[in-house]
């Protein structure tokens, strides 16, 4: 590959010795990886091997998955770079946890997270691009999880909405992405000298908002794909001389990692805590990764600001009307306990129902792509499950199942209507192929008609 001069003379600059092996390693082919889902009944049975685990994950496997794939569309397996699934391990995720991720698209990382939630608390996760925030929702949707809402809005305008709300966040920073260079050639071509420090401004100013937000006490994971100092270190230590509550926690190191560069920045001792995946000497392609704990003491029950006194009850944004309760009632008998949501749990936009709980905070003011758990629409006078609500279910969550062969999959998802051998109740059934629901399909006589999401059919891959 050819790397810029001005890059090659600063990393010799910063590296001495070491700088023609770093070099040289953007010439190795990046090495590929993959985590399977818990949130999924029989969630390690998928086509791919789990014989090579990646030790610092608790998902993570060494290997390749396709895209096109049943394990991929219904959510059992999440492609992610080895590095990149470092990260979100340093989450600590506790009962109730309030978890922000900020930089969000496409996903990797707030699926990891979420999938290590096991649907408790709250995730809520942001990205600043709206197409990248479709991305990043079509993602989340697909690990059916029951818990997290996807926003797209700029960091300062979330932190007018949720100031000292989150007691983890994660920034994931947009970076000058020297850690891409080996799998996406063009992130050479945007990269000059000046970059780096460019970044590191935009990084500081989300960093801002995310201080803003966070709660006395809480932590925050900062990481970025990239080795420049100005955007790793230097931010640290910017973070610690602006911020004194803030402290770098210890993280662990698993073999090939290394220990941040004090004197990359300021010399600041702590900065060693701070973890680099430098490609010559880890499996994957490069990270940097942080986390920093707020010593503040939490709010404790004593001084958290005191409730409004009773006065006249609150409607409720968004809520049903009676005929939409009713018709959600009729399709509900089917579910599980677990999807007996009651009626402050749901909200309606427009036409579409949402689970979303009654004690989450209020986001009428923020653009969202998913208020809560997407669980179907109103069509005049009849309630159509989505395809979300089906990636959310196990096989024994909703009475009516029908078992597909694998081709019979691979139609539906191409979005033809599948033809049955025999005749199956009529109405709505969770289409289930390997033990695994994929979606939704309407039965009428021995068809089931397609409700596949027309946006997102495709042809399997070639076997
Ligand atoms: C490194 S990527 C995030 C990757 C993601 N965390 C994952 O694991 O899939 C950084 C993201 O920050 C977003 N971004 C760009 N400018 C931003 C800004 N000013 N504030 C917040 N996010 C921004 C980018 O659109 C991009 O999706």
């Amino acid at each position: 590959m050819k790397l810029p001069q001005e890059f090659i003379e600063k990393y010799t600059k910063l590296l001495g010795d070491e700088a023609p092996t770093f070099l040289a390693s953007f010439d190795q082919p990046s090495e590929k990886g993959f985590r399977i889902n818990p949130l999924k009944n029989q969630f390690r049975q998928v086509q791919y091997p789990l014989t090579d685990p990646v030790e610092y994950t608790k998902s993570g496997y060494y290997g390749t998955v396709s895209g096109r794939s049943l394990e991929h569309q219904s959510g059992y397996v999440y492609s992610q770079d080895l590095s990149a699934m470092y990260v979100a391990e340093n989450v600590d995720v506790r009962a109730g946890s309030k978890i922000l991720d900020l930089c969000a698209a496409p996903g990797g990382k707030s699926t990891q997270v979420a999938s290590a939630m096991d649907n408790d608390g709250l995730l809520v996760s942001n990205e600043i691009s709206h197409s990248r925030a479709k991305i990043l929702a079509e993602n989340v949707e697909r690990i059916g999880a029951r818990n997290v809402v996807v926003l797209n809005e700029t960091p300062a305008k979330l932190a007018e909405s949720f100031s000292q709300y989150f007691d983890q966040i994660l920034v994931d920073a947009p970076c000058s992405g020297e850690g891409m260079f080996r799998k996406d050639h063009q992130a050479v071509s945007y990269w000059n000298e000046e970059y780096p420090h460019q970044c590191s401004v935009r990084q500081r100013e989300i960093l801002t908002s995310a201080l803003e937000m966070l709660a006395p006490g809480g932590s925050l994971i900062y990481s970025t794909c990239t080795f420049a100092p100005e955007e790793d270190e230097q931010i640290i230590a910017w973070l610690l001389e602006t911020y004194p509550s803030l402290q770098v926690a210890e993280i662990p190191r698993s073999q090939g990692m290394d220990q941040g560069r004090p004197e990359f920045a300021n010399g600041e001792p702590s900065l060693a805590k701070t973890v680099r995946l430098w490609p010559h000497h880890f499996r994957g392609d490069g990270h940097f990764v942080a986390k920093l704990t707020d010593n503040r003491q939490p709010a404790s029950a004593s001084n958290e600001p005191k409730k409004k006194k009773k006065g006249k009850k609150k409607t409720v944004k968004h809520g049903l009307t009676a005929d939409q309760w009713e018709l959600w009632n009729d399709f509900a008998q089917n579910l599980a306990a677990k999807f007996q949501f009651s009626h402050a749990d749901l909200r309606s936009y427009g036409d579409h129902l949402y689970f979303y709980r009654h004690d989450w905070p209020d986001l009428s003011k923020l653009k969202f792509m998913r208020p809560g758990l997407l669980l179907g629409e109103f069509k005049k006078k009849r309630f159509e499950p989505s395809y979300t609500l089906a990636l959310a279910l196990h096989p024994d969550d909703y009475q009516q199942t029908l078992e597909f062969s694998h081709e019979q999959w691979a139609a539906y998802v191409h979005g033809d209507t599948v033809q049955l051998t025999e005749q199956a109740p009529k109405g709505w059934a969770l289409l289930i192929c390997e033990d695994k629901p994929f979606a939704f399909g309407k039965v009428v006589g021995q068809t089931v008609k397609n409700f596949f999401p027309k946006g997102l059919r495709f042809l399997k891959e070639p076997l």
